[in-house]
């Protein structure tokens, strides 16, 4: 996979505002869900707000790992699936959260497990739109997304010099 052109850093701060407006469209949907399946670990910052925000008490996980290094995705790797419990109904009632949808294969594999689940994220791109209910924000397919959880404060060229983003 070639490198991302584009780079979109999120600040905790937007990152808290763009999960709180997932949580408004979800309200929006006027569901009753009976638990949140967190795709960790980049699901459990959103799933947290929310939980939060939507009253939702009752939290899994499902722990998918498949980028290995920098944006190289690889084998898909299930760590860990979900309850019997909340997979009956086929996922009826669920809201499966994470925070962002690329090639969508991540969702994709989770639907598989819970394909009447409702699935949310906060950013979204538009080859994993496909295999999303409800998202806030999309960004292009060649945008990196840079979480503040995996960011540091360092020293920025000016753009005039050609640095990216
Ligand atoms: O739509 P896809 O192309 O499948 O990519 C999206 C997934 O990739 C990232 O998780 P990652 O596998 O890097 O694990 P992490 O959440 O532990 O960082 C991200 O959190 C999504 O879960
Ligand atoms: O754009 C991204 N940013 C961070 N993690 C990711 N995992 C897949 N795509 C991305
Ligand atoms: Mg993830």
């Amino acid at each position: 996979m070639s490198l991302p052109e584009k780079a979109f850093p999120v600040s905790w701060d937007q990152f808290h505002r763009d999960a709180r407006a997932l949580a408004w469209r979800l309200s929006g949907l006027k569901r009753d869900f009976r638990a949140i399946v967190c795709i960790t670990r980049g699901g459990l910052v959103p799933a947290a707000i929310i939980s939060r925000e939507l009253n939702i008490r009752l939290i899994e996980t499902v722990c998918i790992a498949s980028y290995h290094d920098y944006a190289n995705q690889g084998e898909m790797m299930m760590l860990k699936g979900i309850t019997e419990a909340l997979m009956s109904e086929d996922g009826d009632g669920v809201l499966v959260v994470d925070d962002l949808t690329d090639t969508g294969k991540t969702a994709r594999e989770v639907r598989n497990l819970l394909p009447k689940a409702h699935f949310a994220c906060v950013y979204a791109k538009p080859q994993g739109v496909p295999m999303i209910d409800t998202f806030v924000t999309e960004v292009s397919q060649d945008t990196w997304i840079y979480f503040p959880w995996d960011m540091g404060f360092t020293y920025q060229e000016p753009i005039a010099k050609g640095h990216m983003g």
